[in-house]
């Protein structure tokens, strides 16, 4: 938490000038017990009208002056809080952009959400109630006990008692609630954990009818989150009842020995009540106070999980920034020598001994069972993943010492699942590349066989694109991101099964429109289905992660088992070529 502080550096100026308003504010309140015996004591005890006028309005203009001090701190904190969260978030979100694939495997997407919203709120609220209090309180408490002092030495002596009395219960409760509120914390990472997988996977969950399961896992965990509140609630809610007993027993000593000494003379009736303002001042700033240390101790504990995230080191080191395109472009785009790829936390190797040279402007197939590799394959080319063995290089440079900005510019992925941005088409296409013309976007789509949903849409490049693409169909969705990916131009072009959806005859569309592009870039297709890939110049067979066939479609089905398998399995099923 103490690194993040230095994000509030650039708002010292308000940090500094909150308290000090709050302060003011205090020394006008410890005055108004003294303008009230003041009017106690000799506006009423002598029936001097004119006297208590001018003490009335000297309370309203106390109060009046009090208002402007509060309300101009509150400005204050607010401005440092809120400024201060700003800042951690854009901090937290370019260090996440930072990150590589396998640091955010491994800290997960949910609860990087919960620490970018939840979290920062938290630190958020404690800072601007830090900000508020933890000088006006204290000040209160002690400035009312020298101000009892001021009026009676015996009296005051009651406040000696209660004060350290009242602290112990107000600081016991706090310090058994904190720990309980960290347990609150977590539970609600996984409530939004299992929020955010529900709602993600609304359609998965419906079309398997697992709405019941789903409902009582939530419902499970809710109720966890639910009663871990309820008790950090009901232990919070002892400190009422109790505090105002001990206030309450205070008062009424206050009070009963007050009334002897009037009687006695040694003490006024203003003094007493004086006295007992000072007591109740006392017992809600104590409150406050308590309110506030568990606001600092949740903050302190969210601001440790943030910080835990900017801890994380990016694994993967940017290599030079010399720019490739100056060099001459080499024989061969992509090899990759003897490569392995394990995934950190995964036990096997997902990917053994790949060993592939792709030559400039060919397509290459890639082909395999599910979980063969296929992805990790490609995964490596843009530099997603580290090779844990071996290396990869891209136009004859190893991709570790590229920069990573110029080699991921030459290279365009379409995954396997469609994504695409809530806006226009034009905007979504121009994620390509900024300055797109929409003569280059219209290119685009119509190599990516999109050109006639662009078309159908009222709008065209203009029609709104719902986020996720919910407004499209799956097919749409595929063809939109593939004119996204040629949008840039690029020397080399991913796609990742990521013309499933498509049916063949467009498949085969698309795939002699990008060999037959200006420039046309070195392609890798993913796909499980033989005919998608068997024109290329060369396919890669993979099964269990590891190379069992490299060559054309014809050498392959003489040569490659495995292969041979997918291809008749596909070609009987049809009853066709596949
Ligand atoms: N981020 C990851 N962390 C850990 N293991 C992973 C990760 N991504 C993939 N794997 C594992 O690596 C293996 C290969 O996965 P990959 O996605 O490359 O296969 P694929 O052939 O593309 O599969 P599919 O055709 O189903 O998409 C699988 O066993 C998978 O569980």
């Amino acid at each position: 938490m103490k690194k993040l502080l230095i994000y509030l550096k650039a708002y010292r100026k308000e940090a500094c000038l909150a308290p000090i308003f709050k302060m003011l504010e205090a020394v006008f309140e410890l005055f108004v017990p003294l303008v009230i015996k003041g009017i106690i004591d000799y506006g009423i005890a002598a029936e001097d009208r004119a006297y208590c006028l001018r003490m009335g309005l000297l309370l309203l203009l106390l109060a009046v002056i009090g208002l402007a001090m509060a309300t101009t701190a509150q400005w204050f904190s607010a401005r440092a809080a809120a400024g201060f969260a700003a800042k951690i978030k854009q901090v937290l979100m370019e260090h996440i952009q930072k990150l590589s694939y396998t640091e955010l495997d491994t800290i997960g997407t949910s609860t990087l959400i919960t620490r970018m919203t939840s979290d920062v709120n938290q630190v958020q609220t404690g800072t601007n109630l830090v900000l508020r209090l933890f000088m006006r309180s204290p000040f209160i408490v002690f400035g009312s006990m020298i101000m009892a002092f001021t009026i009676d030495f015996k009296a005051a002596m009651i406040f000696v008692i209660t004060i350290p009395l009242l602290s112990v219960v107000v600081f016991g409760i706090m310090l058994s609630s904190i720990p309980l509120y960290k347990k609150v914390q977590s539970q609600l990472d996984r409530v939004l954990g299992i929020t955010r997988e529900n709602l993600t996977g609304v359609r998965v969950i419906r079309a398997f009818n697992k709405e019941e399961e789903e409902i009582s896992h939530f419902k499970t965990e809710n109720e966890q989150f639910t009663r871990l509140q309820t008790f950090v609630g009901k232990i919070s809610a002892l400190m009422n009842p109790l505090t105002f007993v001990i206030v309450n027993s205070a008062i009424l000593v206050l009070v009963w020995t007050g009334a002897w000494r009037v009687e006695g003379g040694i003490l006024t009736q203003g003094a007493v009540v004086a006295l007992v303002n000072y007591m109740s001042q006392i017992l809600v700033e104590l409150i406050k106070l308590a309110d506030l240390i568990i606001n600092i101790t949740k903050a302190v504990a969210c601001g440790n999980r943030i910080q835990k995230v900017l801890e994380v080191e990016p694994s993967m080191e940017n290599g030079s920034k010399e720019c490739i395109e100056e060099k001459r472009t080499p024989a061969n785009a992509v090899d990759f020598n003897h490569v392995s790829l394990t995934y950190s936390g995964a036990g096997a190797p997902s990917l053994t001994d790949i060993d592939l040279h792709v030559k400039t402007g060919q397509t290459i197939g890639i082909i395999g069972g599910t979980g063969s590799g296929k992805t990790s394959v490609v995964n490596l080319i843009p530099r997603f993943y580290d090779a844990t063995q071996g290396n990869v290089l891209v136009f004859g440079k190893p991709v570790k010492e590229q920069d990573m900005e110029s080699l991921r510019s030459q290279i365009a992925v379409v995954p396997q699942k469609a994504v695409l941005f809530a806006g226009t088409i034009r905007e979504n296409m121009k994620w390509g590349k900024e300055d797109a013309t929409d003569e280059e976007i219209m290119e685009a789509l119509t190599i990516a066989q999109a050109a006639e949903v662009v078309q159908k849409k009222e709008g065209g490049l203009d029609a709104f694109v719902e986020q996720g693409g919910k407004n499209l169909s799956g097919g749409q969705r595929q063809r939109l991101t593939i004119a996204r990916a040629l949008v840039r131009k690029p020397r080399i072009l991913i796609l990742d099964d990521s013309a499933s959806a498509l049916d063949f005859a467009t498949d085969a569309a698309l795939r002699k429109a990008i060999r037959e592009m200006k420039n046309a870039p070195t392609v890798f297709i993913v796909s499980q289905r033989t005919s998608s890939i068997r024109f290329a110049d060369q396919i890669l067979v993979l099964d269990d992660g590891k190379s069992v066939g490299v060559g054309t479609h014809d050498e392959l089905l003489t040569t490659c088992s495995v292969y041979k398998e997918i291809y008749d399995s596909q070609y009987k099923k049809s009853g066709k070529e596949a």
